[in-house]
């Protein structure tokens, strides 16, 4: 399986190369002329770089869609030593407060397949009531921000929970809870956008990817306002290459964006160095937070984007990331959890260890 996020490079920095490579032969002295490539064959080369990297594509399509799964008996070998790294978060519960003692919680959780069941239309990926009752209950008890790749407004009418702290297009854009605590009442309102000079960009993108993919059925473009998906999970897999050439053609146009995977999504964003890891460090520090040892930031997620967020958690030796996923995977995060129904459980657990604490504190 694909290790951490599925950065899949620009594919015009590889036709940029082609043509370095290229140019620089043919400035070569005489004796080295054989080198020098002709035009016809320049274009032959250009064309096998354009099929390798959309064959790359499709092959990482398919590795992130582990729908061909069959039970073996290594399959279950590689479960149990996948558990064995990656324990349930629910049956660790107890160790996990052990490693919090005196330091301050704050939860980050993303949402689709962690928060909400992963569906066919992204447009309802909606989240149960209790679940939205125990996230608002949590909120209560810890600073809890959802960090989604979606964009910030649709997030929020799916979680309707004002207190909360949202990171909306893979942390592009982070705004604070409405309803301000008493403490941070008088602050200024917190909203950042570090790729706001994209937005004409990405709006241009996205209606060249409606139109560019109209022709594949069950491809879906959804437009997440600082970056793009496109859907393939309702595409016939004979087909995902065709796409694939298709965002491709759209995307080879664009050298200042770039393409990564989630679950049966292309995810198509600027190249600046920000993402759901870099929004945890800014929340944090926002938070005040900084450079606290006696923080314990809890992050719960499914999909490759969230493993920036776990590798941060990991190299500052704070807190835990918990991967949200029925099979093993190469990932950063301690501990698992299989689906959302159990992502509740924990976080029921937490609440009422929480509430238990401060009647406790209060007895005193
Ligand atoms: O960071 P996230 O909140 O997990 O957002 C990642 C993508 O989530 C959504 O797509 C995923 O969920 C859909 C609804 O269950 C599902 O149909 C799709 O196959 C999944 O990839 C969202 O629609 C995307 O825009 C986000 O990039």
């Amino acid at each position: 399986m694909a290790a951490t996020q599925n950065v899949i490079t620009d594919p015009k920095s590889v036709l940029n190369m082609a043509i370095t490579v290229t140019v620089s032969a043919q400035k070569l002295p005489a004796p080295l002329g054989y080198i020098s490539i002709s035009r016809k064959k320049l274009l032959q080369n250009l064309e096998i770089s354009a099929e390798t990297r959309v064959n790359a594509w499709v092959d990482s399509m398919r590795a992130s869609s582990p729908t061909h799964i069959k039970s073996t008996p290594s399959l279950a070998d590689d479960q149990a030593s996948w558990n064995l790294h990656h324990p349930s978060a629910l049956e660790m519960f107890e160790q996990i407060i052990d490693a919090s003692k005196g330091k301050q919680i704050v939860m980050f959780l993303d949402y689709d397949g962690t928060l909400s069941p992963i569906v066919e239309d992204p447009d309802r990926a909606f989240m149960s009531k209790k679940m939205r009752k125990t996230v608002r209950k949590l909120a209560k008890c810890f600073p809890t921000a959802i960090v989604s790749g979606r964009c910030r407004d649709k997030v929020y009418k799916f979680v309707k929970l004002a207190e909360l702290y949202y990171a909306g297009s893979h942390g592009m854009d982070i705004k604070a809870p409405e309803i301000r605590s008493k403490s941070n009442r008088d602050n200024e309102p917190l909203l950042f956008q570090p790729a706001s000079e994209f937005l004409p960009m990405i709006d241009e993108v996205y209606r060249q990817l409606v139109d560019t993919t109209k022709s594949t059925p069950g491809a879906k473009v959804e437009n997440n306002k600082f970056c793009v998906s496109v859907h393939f999970r309702c595409v016939n897999e004979k087909r995902w290459s065709e796409l694939a050439q298709q965002v491709r053609s759209v995307l080879k146009e664009y050298p200042k964006l770039r393409l990564t995977q989630g679950r049966k999504v292309l995810e198509i964003r600027p190249t600046i160095k920000w993402d759901k890891g870099k929004a945890l460090e800014f929340l944090l520090e926002s938070l005040g937070y900084a450079n606290c040892s006696d923080v314990f930031p809890v992050y719960i997620g499914d999909d490759r984007t969230d493993e920036d967020a776990f590798k941060i958690l990991r190299d500052r030796g704070q807190g835990f990331g918990i991967l949200v996923s029925k099979f093993p995977k190469e990932t950063s995060a301690s501990y698992s959890l299989q689906e959302p129904g159990e992502v509740m459980d924990f976080l029921r657990r937490l609440v009422e260890w929480k509430q238990l604490a401060l009647q406790a504190q209060s007895r005193m």
